[in-house]
């Protein structure tokens, strides 16, 4: 078995009963990083006997499992990870379904890839549970290898293949499937589909990287940032993709640091702070809190003083006003028709012409960053 801080072999390596092997020489770097062996070259390596390519099916599901997989793909419970002594992830909890988009969102270093590579198995937990699909991803690693599907955070290719004979090369590891080109064509990969994963810029890696965690049909997905470094074109196309892979009842985990693509995609929504779950729920539930507060968003010069405000809008306590980014205003609480009067008559009253008032419910950035703080980390 792996040992911590070794060389590893991830999502596509784990996936084969045999190294995968490039045309050019490389190496295993760090464990983050190293997901492929490295030794021969793709042309010397023996073909793949379709009789002993992976299917789900082939994987051993018995009826109880099965209906156990239809409620609850994963299930995180108080889940710690230390390192060096430090719990980086402090007993999460996390759980995700069937034909559901499951964000995890939270600041750089709280604890979501470390989580997400527990749930893959590349990490082995140092307190509670993990099972995916019923089953422990670092103890029933065989069985889960046909069914789950993974990204890593930098997509963890090897660097000297070639993009689209390494998504063949993938394929051809399992029964059933999807069709190369068909993803090819939706993920845009044919316009490098010659290039060694190496020269492709960081949108297009991630491209070839989703493609590979997702042709051979898992029931689950980690999806580690998948649009990370994306153009707006390729970000729709991956997440025509994830909606495509809901509607076909794929539990699809995924980390984000855009709020954006959390409201839009996600179902359900974790956030996880100092390697804990601090709030979990739909989108709706998150932004709507317990109140349904209103916003007032305005965008006009900066520095204005807001103490006055608030007290041209009464005594009710829940009212607050933040100018989070110099020039733009938020103002929560249970906005009306009168509540935005006061609003505008107190930017008439300072002379202020504003660029844009708009009332709207919190985003789920503003959720965030309620609960996570403003501080870098
Ligand atoms: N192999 C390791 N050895 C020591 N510390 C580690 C290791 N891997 C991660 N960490 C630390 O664990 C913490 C959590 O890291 P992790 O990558 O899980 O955070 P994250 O939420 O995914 O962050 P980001 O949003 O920046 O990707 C960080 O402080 C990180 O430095």
């Amino acid at each position: 078995m792996r040992k911590e801080g070794e060389p590893q072999f991830g999502p596509i390596a784990t996936h084969l009963t045999r190294p995968v092997h490039t045309r050019d020489t490389y190496c295993a770097d760090a464990p983050r990083t190293a997901a492929y062996d490295c030794s021969v070259p793709l042309s010397d390596a023996p073909a793949i006997d379709p009789a002993q390519a992976v299917t789900a099916s082939a994987a051993t599901t018995s009826p109880a499992d099965a209906a156990a997989d239809r409620e609850v793909a994963v299930e995180v419970r108080g889940l710690v990870k230390r390192y060096d002594g430090r719990a980086v992830v402090d007993g999460l909890d996390l759980v995700a379904r069937p034909g559901a988009v499951t964000a995890v969102l939270g600041p750089n270093g709280a604890g979501k890839t470390t989580t997400i590579e527990c749930c893959e198995g590349l990490r082995s937990p140092d307190g509670g549970t993990v099972r995916v699909l019923g089953r422990d991803p670092v103890a029933d690693a065989r069985a889960l290898r046909p069914r789950v599907g993974v990204m890593l955070q930098d997509g963890g290719l090897p660097t000297g293949v070639r993009a689209l004979e390494l998504l063949r090369h993938v394929a051809a590891m399992y029964a059933a499937p999807r069709s190369v080109d068909e993803l090819a064509e939706r993920l845009g990969l044919h316009g490098f589909a010659r290039t060694t994963v190496r020269r492709l810029s960081g949108g297009q890696r991630q491209r070839v990287a989703l493609a590979a965690a997702v042709v051979g049909r898992p029931d689950v997905v980690f999806l580690d940032e998948p649009s990370a470094g994306m153009d707006p074109q390729s970000r729709r196309a991956v997440w025509d993709l994830v909606r495509e892979l809901r509607a076909d009842g794929v539990a699809i985990v995924l980390t984000t640091h855009l709020m954006d693509e959390a409201a839009d995609l996600a179902d359900h929504v974790h956030i996880v702070d100092h390697g804990r779950l601090i709030a979990s729920g739909s989108v709706r539930e998150l932004t709507d809190g317990d109140t349904g507060p209103g916003t007032v968003r305005i965008e006009a010069t900066p520095g204005l003083d807001l103490t006055g405000l608030l007290t041209t809008l009464g005594p009710n306590p829940s009212w607050a006003a933040a100018e989070p980014e110099p020039g733009v205003y938020t103002v929560t609480g249970p906005v009306d028709a009168a509540a935005l009067a006061d609003v505008t008559a107190w930017l008439a009253d300072r002379g202020v012409l504003a660029r844009s008032v708009t009332t709207g419910r919190r985003t789920l950035e503003d959720v965030f960053l309620d609960l996570t703080g403003r501080n870098l980390r």
